[in-house]
């Protein structure tokens, strides 16, 4: 079997902390080099381990994603398998063609115009003239520079940089890519085409690695995921399962976002005589399109006729996405503790974090509200993967022309 395109070795990256023993370190580094050794495995004065013992494998056709806090080392292990850096520790195989997407306009000509830069870039990617010819027009349609096209990029903004370079290093099949946020100064449209355009890379057999903060352009890509703390791999796996630990390791989940605009906000916790007692919630696994049910207890002051129960499901953003509709009558709850129990026979919700809140109303009236009484992970599995908020069920059926169903 052959290898794959990217493959990493417990690699690691040592720094200096001060200029004066980076110079130093660097001279003994060099000196070992020419006599055919490593840098010191070992850290020395005023060093530390930006990346640590990584060890990963990117297959044809496939995208990591690489995710962390600032800081944790995401650049420095994309800059090792863009052979950038040289690994202090371990091995990096790439195999065929790679391109870098690593700092903003750093491989274009500042002086040169949009044009010039073009086939300057194609050029270095072995294109000829008449094959870049072939290709311009595309790649400043897909940049949507034409009016910018004779300017030198010098007068270019951030994203305009951002998108010629997309646009060139996207123009061809290749081999390995690897991209390192680019995507982040570009407005909502153009994110979008690029990331249309890294899964037809993918479907084409590119392997690529895509240091990102945003959760929508990872869940769009990534297959799987690297979550980095102070340059160590942490956790790899699915992306939800991955972005969970990392908003989990970072305090995310206890925070209170804001949501956005008019959207309604989640009420606070309330109860007039009924409360849903219970400890802080835990993260519970679901797939989409899969039952689920949810045991509750509540603590009523008296009894409670027709109450109707409801649950529902506010994403990490604040959104309220679903709430349930109860088939059946509306239950009596008799005064002291008591539990019910919510079944879904069909979970409609797409992949995600989600807390679960209960709300119980009467007469017309709220009687408790409680914003987080559970937490679920909807999973995206590997071979189905719904998009958007919601899953709905569908049953399909066929009939030749001319029949009825
Ligand atoms: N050339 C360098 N010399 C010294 N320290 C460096 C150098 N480059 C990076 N570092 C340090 O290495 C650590 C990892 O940096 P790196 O840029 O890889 O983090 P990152 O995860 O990409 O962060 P961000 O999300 O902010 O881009 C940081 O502590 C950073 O200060």
């Amino acid at each position: 079997m052959s290898s794959p395109p990217i493959l990493a070795d417990r690699i690691g990256k040592k720094f200096s902390r001060s200029l004066g023993h980076s110079l130093w370190h660097s001279a003994q580094d060099l000196g070992r080099r020419l006599v055919g050794r490593r840098p010191a495995p070992v850290l020395r004065a005023g060093e530390f381990w930006a990346v640590r013992d990584v060890s990963l494998t990117v297959a044809a056709g496939e995208c990591l994603g690489l995710i962390g806090p600032n800081g944790a080392g995401k650049s420095t292990l994309l800059r090792m398998l863009g052979r950038e850096y040289r690994p202090d520790a371990g091995r990096v195989e790439l195999r065929g063609a790679v391109k870098s997407l690593i700092r903003l306009g750093h491989g274009l000509q500042p002086m040169y115009s949009g044009r010039e830069n073009v086939y300057l870039k194609c050029a270095e990617l072995g294109l000829s003239k008449r094959d870049t010819d072939a290709r311009l027009d595309e790649i400043v349609a897909f940049a949507e520079l034409e009016a910018a096209l004779e300017r030198p990029v010098k007068q270019y903004s951030d994203g305009m940089y951002a998108r010629l370079e997309f646009a060139i290093a996207t123009c061809m099949p290749i081999d390995v890519l690897l991209i390192d946020e680019v995507l982040a100064v570009s407005d909502v449209a153009f994110q979008l085409r690029c990331l249309e355009r890294l899964e037809t890379l993918k479907r084409e057999g590119s392997a690529l690695v895509f240091v990102s903060h945003s959760e929508m352009n990872l869940r769009q890509v990534a297959d799987r995921c690297l979550l980095l703390f102070d340059g160590q791999a942490m956790a790899e796996g699915r992306p939800e399962a991955v972005l969970g630990k990392y908003y989990e390791a970072v305090g995310y989940f206890n925070r209170d976002l804001k949501s956005c605009g008019v959207l309604p906000a989640r009420p606070p916790d309330a109860s007039a005589g009924l409360d849903f007692p219970g400890p802080a919630p835990e993260s519970l696994q679901a797939v989409p399109g899969q039952p689920l049910a949810f045991e509750l207890e509540y603590r009523a002051e008296r009894n409670f006729e027709f109450v109707e129960l409801r649950l529902e499901f506010w994403n990490t953003a604040g959104l309220l996405v679903a709430s349930t509709l109860a088939a059946g009558g509306r239950p009596c709850l008799t005064r002291g503790r008591g539990r019910f129990r919510v079944e879904l026979p069909f979970l409609g919700l797409g992949a995600g974090i989600y807390d679960v809140a209960v709300s119980a109303r009467a007469g017309g009236r709220n009687l408790a509200y409680k914003g987080a009484v559970r937490r679920i992970q909807v999973l995206q599995t590997a071979c189905d993967r719904p998009g958007g908020f919601g899953v709905i069920e569908a049953h399909i059926r066929t009939a030749p022309s001319g029949k009825t169903f």
